[in-house]
């Protein structure tokens, strides 16, 4: 039972949490409404058993992302980064059958286990997966006039590039939407980052722009790794 099995996750431990066993019963922020937790569950599952399953946000910032989705009435949302869609699955169900998930990834096999899930879950159509470097993306949505069409992104994959993707980010959300930004304690490594900790030294650099970034207001909230949460002025 995967319920009973203790894994690293996000700098947490994962599901020793009574969140994360509350999420393997339920899916916590669905509630009793109408929507099904068909495919959830299964993927939350597959993805804690997955070699890589650390990779995967924790249950309450998946839970907190899904209702500020929801509460700022998203319409379009980017993940940069999506493994196998936990995080995607979450926010593509709380979004309206017209709304769409931007989700960049550079590796299909991740996407292979998620998507007959979001197919099972029925939100399929609304996570459009794009294979290929997350800034390439980002840069072909801005050529294509999306600026500021964006309610809300979150930026999740290679560390390195976290001030390039929160460049583009802060150009394609709206002014009132949301950027989340994961890993920003990277296990506190970014207080006193080492030279040869390129992740720690690039994560460290954006704490301390978005500090003094006028462009936004931030939260920065201690659940998972850190999460920094930017409200475009
Ligand atoms: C921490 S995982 C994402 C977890 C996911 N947000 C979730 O909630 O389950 C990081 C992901 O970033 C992807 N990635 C790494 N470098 C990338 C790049 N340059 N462009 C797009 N995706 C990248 C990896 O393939 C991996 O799936």
């Amino acid at each position: 039972m995967i319920s009973s099995r203790r894994k690293e996750t996000g700098g947490h431990t994962f599901p020793s949490t009574v969140m994360a066993q509350l999420c393997f019963s339920r899916c916590p922020f669905l509630s009793t409404k109408s929507v099904s937790t068909l495919g959830w569950t299964q993927l939350l599952q597959l993805t804690a058993d997955h070699p890589w399953g650390r990779m995967m946000v924790s249950c309450e910032q998946a839970q907190l992302m899904a209702n500020l989705v929801k509460l700022i009435k998203a319409k379009k949302v980017i993940e940069i980064g999506v493994f196998t869609g936990y995080n995607a699955l979450n926010m593509a169900l709380v979004l309206p059958d017209n709304g769409r998930v931007i989700a960049c990834d550079i590796n299909e096999d991740y996407a292979k286990i998620g998507r007959p899930l979001w197919k099972e879950a029925g939100v399929e159509h609304k996570i459009d997966l794009r294979i290929k470097p997350a800034i390439q993306t980002l840069d072909e949505l801005l050529a294509s006039g999306e600026a500021e069409t964006f309610d809300f992104a979150f930026i999740d994959a290679d560390k390195e590039s976290y001030n390039e993707y929160y460049e583009k980010c802060l150009r394609l959300v709206k002014k009132g939407g949301i950027i989340a930004i994961d890993n920003v304690f990277w296990n506190g490594k970014v207080l006193k980052p080492r030279k040869d900790d390129l992740a720690a030294q690039s994560i460290h650099r954006l704490n301390e722009k978005l500090l003094r970034d006028a462009r936004i207001n931030i939260s920065m909230l201690p659940i998972g790794d850190g999460v920094t949460l930017a409200f475009k002025l």
